[in-house]
């Protein structure tokens, strides 16, 4: 198993977001972590990074422990994070964000090129001088980079361009294909449910559902998503 989270509790001070979530992936697995907005979809991720350390339960990673690891260490054990919000040094160029973050793997300057050929045409710009998707392109190049065995994406296609959107969905079936395994949250259902492989379902901070992206019905849809 690639990442097991058992029974986490994670709070914000005194306020308790988690009361105890489960989720297991296999390598090369594609999960869609869904929920309504408040749930803990981005409460799970951070604590899976231990940006927000859960207060009880588990998490391990490729048979590893987390908890005690400071977040730059989990990333470390192969966990490429793209946060919500996107995360670049607005200061450096997207050739100089992309190197930057470069460990040894199959994820090249080159690979990332041909996955996203806005950014080898802006690869002497600054970063802050790029449009919000092709910003949000660099950060998922970024998190390549790392050459990740887990790659998470938060809300990646939130708040973009139609035609970047449908750019970053294509990067993701690509990945998916090229055997990366993906935790994905997003509010595109007729991108992810076609993409992912399992979907684990939120609410109020606990595991609501869990299946197939086809047993996913419209009647669940609307109990579990439905606004
Ligand atoms: N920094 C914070 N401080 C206090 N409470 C927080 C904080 N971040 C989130 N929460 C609370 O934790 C709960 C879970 O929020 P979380 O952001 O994980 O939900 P989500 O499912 O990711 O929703 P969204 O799609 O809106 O991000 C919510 O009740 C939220 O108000």
């Amino acid at each position: 198993m690639l990442l097991d989270v058992h029974d986490i509790q994670t709070f914000y001070g005194g306020s308790q977001a988690l009361f105890g979530v489960h989720l297991k992936m296999d390598e090369g697995e594609v999960v869609a972590l869904m929920g309504r907005n408040g749930m803990g979809k981005s409460t799970t991720i951070k604590s899976i990074c231990n940006l927000t350390p859960p207060k009880a339960g588990r998490i391990s990673f490729g048979g590893q422990p987390t908890d005690r690891q400071p977040p730059h260490k989990v990333a470390r054990l192969g966990i490429g994070l793209v946060p919500e919000g996107r995360r670049c040094f607005p200061n450096l160029t997207v050739y100089e964000n992309l190197v930057a973050a470069a460990r040894p793997g199959r994820w090249t300057l080159e690979r990332v090129n041909d996955l996203f050929p806005r950014l080898a045409e802006r690869r002497d710009q600054l970063a802050r001088s790029l449009s919000g998707g092709e910003q949000q392109m660099l950060a998922v190049g970024r998190a390549l980079m790392t050459n990740p065995r887990l790659l998470i994406l938060d809300e990646a296609t939130e708040g973009l361009a139609p035609v970047i959107r449908l750019d970053i969905w294509r990067a993701i079936r690509a990945l998916k294909a090229d055997g990366l395994s993906i935790l994905v949250v997003d509010k595109t259902l007729s991108e992810l449910l076609p993409v992912a492989d399992r979907c684990v379902v939120l609410e109020n901070g606990r595991n609501a559902w869990e299946g197939r992206p086809d047993a996913l019905t419209a009647e669940l849809q609307d109990r579990y998503l439905g606004v």
